[in-house]
């Protein structure tokens, strides 16, 4: 939480009016991985039902603290992986994100996920894919004034048999929601070209894409490749080289930014360090997303 400083105290009269201010905002939400958007309490009701199947999932704490490195960041999945592991657990936790969305003021938003399997719970991508539509689908719009659309992720760890199924849900499910597709998960792991052809796929289907962009140096190294297919907007851009920098600022390519990510996952120094700044200066167009609320820690 920021301090009360000068000009919040001018501008707002006190850091609880800034809240409220933030709160009311019409928003929208463009990166928000639907398993990174679990409230506390979403978590604990899922530890809660799954204790006496998962009884070793008790004890385990989302450490809330700022992280040496991203690495340490994709861990906590393997935790939260158990918790949502059927159709059911998928449908309850993508209206309590919803709902979450919503009391926080956004009117529009585009929630990312990447399908799983279980075939333990008879879980294929494509019934986890249909539990997100069907909920979001049957979602009251009479009690909640939002609009929710869905983009499909593809991990770096996939084959590319795996990446062109998921371009495959994706277009299947293009009339019932699905707007685009992505590239996710551990930045240091995979490479673009691995999982291409699944993302020029989906964009000749008239879906668009979003790549995770940048977000550890050595990401550098895939972004030539990576603009060729091309991606409609990219997400972090923290890290950009030359050529990247130019063609994203030329081409007006829109950037989701996400800085609180950035800054518990140690991929960006501080706040008053973050790429934003120059990228605002030069009227780039940037959204401002949550990326991972489930590990913020509440003191940032
Ligand atoms: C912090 N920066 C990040 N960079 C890259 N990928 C990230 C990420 N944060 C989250 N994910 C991706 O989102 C998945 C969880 O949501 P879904 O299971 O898809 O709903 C993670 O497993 C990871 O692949």
């Amino acid at each position: 939480m920021a301090d009360e400083t000068p000009f919040i105290l001018s501008q707002y009269g006190s850091l609880k009016e800034l809240e409220k201010f933030a709160r009311e905002l019409p928003k929208i939400e463009l990166h928000a991985h639907l398993n990174g958007s679990l409230s506390p309490e979403t978590l604990q009701y899922l530890v809660d039902i799954k204790k006496e199947e998962k009884p070793h999932l008790t004890n385990f704490k989302i450490p809330k603290k700022r992280l040496d490195t991203i690495n340490e960041f994709f861990l906590i999945f393997d935790f939260i992986y158990q918790l949502t592991d059927d159709e059911e657990t998928v449908a309850y936790i993508t209206e309590a994100v919803i709902r979450d969305f919503h009391k926080d003021g956004v009117k529009y938003l585009e929630l990312r996920s990447t399908p799983r399997k279980n075939e333990s719970k008879g879980m294929t991508g494509e019934s986890y894919v249909r539990a997100i539509i069907s909920t979001i689908q049957k979602f009251p719009s009479s009690e909640c004034d939002i609009i929710v659309r869905l983009i499909l992720s593809i991990s770096r760890k996939d084959s590319l048999e795996e990446a062109m199924e998921t371009a495959d849900l994706a277009i299947k499910y293009k009339k019932a929601g699905v707007v685009g597709v992505d590239l996710c998960s551990d930045p240091s792991r995979g490479h673009i070209d691995n999982v291409k052809p699944a993302f020029v796929k989906a964009k000749s289907h008239g879906l668009k894409v979003t790549l995770h962009f940048g977000e550890i140096e050595s990401n550098m190294l895939e972004h030539a490749s990576m603009l060729t297919i091309p991606p409609d907007r990219v997400g972090h851009a923290t890290y950009l080289d030359p050529y990247s920098r130019d063609y994203i600022l030329s081409n007006k390519l829109p950037i989701e930014i996400c800085m609180t990510s950035n800054v518990t996952c140690n991929t960006v120094k501080d706040y008053n360090e973050h790429h934003i700044k120059s990228f605002l200066s030069m009227e780039h167009p940037c959204c401002l997303g949550v990326s991972v609320s489930a590990v913020t820690p509440p003191s940032f």
